[in-house]
């Protein structure tokens, strides 16, 4: 059914097509985004990085983080702020560490409250998104957890911390994406196809 937020059926639509790739396409589109995502300089240079924990047939950043932890980068993960529903905080992730479903059910470090960091502390946050245009503009799954937690990045120049790169499956790309007062704009995006980077 058509509803009164536009956003709402587009991400209606595209959650339900990501969902539906087997884990052997999600596999694939892993190893392709790594190896894309790896070839940037932003990359390279960035010694703390921020990702997430696959929910949703969102892409798998999990070959970026091994891959991160080779290169001896440190690497986060979200943490919902238990005092601030609607905030993200950032604790650094290692290898096997012990994990605890967040109330979405998204595995979340179980770490003390004096070891998680603010995205200002980052160099680059690579975060999921629900749909993306080439503008890079994106909607995610409409908590608005992202765009309040690097409201900050608003305010400031294109020089300021963190560097905010979208991850995504190539079809998650549409023509033109509505763009609302609050939307943190990204520096590019991507995906398993390639690097799409936004031009203001
Ligand atoms: N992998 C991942 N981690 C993330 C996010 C994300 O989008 N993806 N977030 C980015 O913000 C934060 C969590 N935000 C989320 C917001 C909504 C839903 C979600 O599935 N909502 C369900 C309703 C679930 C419920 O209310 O119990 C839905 O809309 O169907 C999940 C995560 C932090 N961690
Ligand atoms: N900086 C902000 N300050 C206050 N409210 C905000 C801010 N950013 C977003 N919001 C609120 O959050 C809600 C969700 O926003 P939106 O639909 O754009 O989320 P989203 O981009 O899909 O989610 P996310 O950022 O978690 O991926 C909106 O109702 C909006 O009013």
């Amino acid at each position: 059914m058509a509803s009164a937020d536009p956003k709402s059926d587009l991400r209606r639509a595209l959650r339900a097509k990501r969902r539906a790739l087997t884990a052997t396409e999600q596999r694939r589109a892993s190893a392709r985004l790594a190896a894309n995502l790896s070839r940037m300089r932003l990359f390279r240079v960035s010694r703390r990085i921020a990702a997430y924990l696959p929910n949703d047939g969102e892409i798998d950043p999990g070959d970026i983080l091994e891959r991160a932890w080779r290169m001896k980068k440190k690497v986060y993960l979200p943490v919902l702020s238990r005092l601030r529903h609607d905030r993200l905080w950032f604790a650094e992730a290692s290898p096997g560490m012990e994990l605890r479903p967040n109330r979405f059910g998204i595995p979340e470090p179980v770490v003390k409250a004096s070891a998680l960091v603010r995205a200002g502390e980052l160099d680059l946050v690579l975060l999921p998104l629900v749909a993306f245009d080439e503008r890079g503009n994106r909607i995610g799954m409409g908590g608005g957890f992202y765009d309040k937690s690097l409201a900050f990045l608003r305010y400031r120049t294109l020089l300021t911390k963190p560097h905010v790169i979208g991850l995504a499956h190539d079809f998650q790309r549409v023509d033109r994406l509505p763009v609302d007062p609050w939307d943190v704009r990204l520096a590019g995006v991507v995906t398993d196809e390639g690097v799409y980077t936004a031009r203001s």
